[in-house]
């Protein structure tokens, strides 16, 4: 079922989904958008908040996040179209390192207080303007994903300086 060409490797770490949720520190009152959500193994982790849209491009794999997430909106589509277009508290991503690349170049057009995104090991944050405070929070690959991931990953916080 996992589509290669879409780098569709599902983080199933239970040490690393809490890292990762805990990185994003969403309050009961934050909207939260999740783009590139998968099977919605990241998207079930997360704390209740005010609001969840989870977004996925792949069809094939709406099912298992209705199924994963009842609760949440439930978007098909492109992740850096539908960024624009959606209001959130914070933002979570994890899409193939070639999308990742172009949303971490969007993330100064975009409102939110945080973002935690899981990225490749080279993506250069250092090209963010210094409104931003960005903190690595671990690495991630092999077996922390079904089916497990050859490359090293990152889990990458961006919060915006208030
Ligand atoms: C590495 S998987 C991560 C899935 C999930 N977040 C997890 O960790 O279990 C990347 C996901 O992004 C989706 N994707 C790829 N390109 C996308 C795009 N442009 N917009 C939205 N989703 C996309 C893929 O279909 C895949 O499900």
């Amino acid at each position: 079922m996992a589509d290669p060409a879409l780098e569709q490797h599902f983080l199933v770490s239970p040490d690393k989904l809490t890292m990762l949720v805990d990185a994003a520190g969403i309050r009961p009152s934050d909207t939260v958008l999740e783009v590139g959500a998968g099977a919605g193994t990241v998207a079930r982790a997360m704390p209740p908040c005010a609001g969840l849209t989870v977004v996925e491009l792949d069809p094939r794999l709406l099912e298992a996040l209705r199924r994963a997430v009842p609760h949440a909106h439930i978007r098909q589509g492109d992740a850096l179209q539908l960024v624009h277009e959606l209001r959130y508290d914070v933002l979570i991503g994890s899409l193939p390192d070639v999308v990742t690349e172009s949303l971490i170049d969007l993330l100064p057009q975009l409102s939110f207080r945080t973002a935690v995104l899981a990225t490749g090991r080279d993506s250069d944050f250092g090209r963010l303007p210094p409104e931003f405070t960005v903190t690595e929070i671990t690495r991630i690959g092999g077996d922390d994903f079904s089916p497990p991931q050859p490359s090293m990953s990152r889990i990458v916080r961006v919060a915006r300086r208030t």
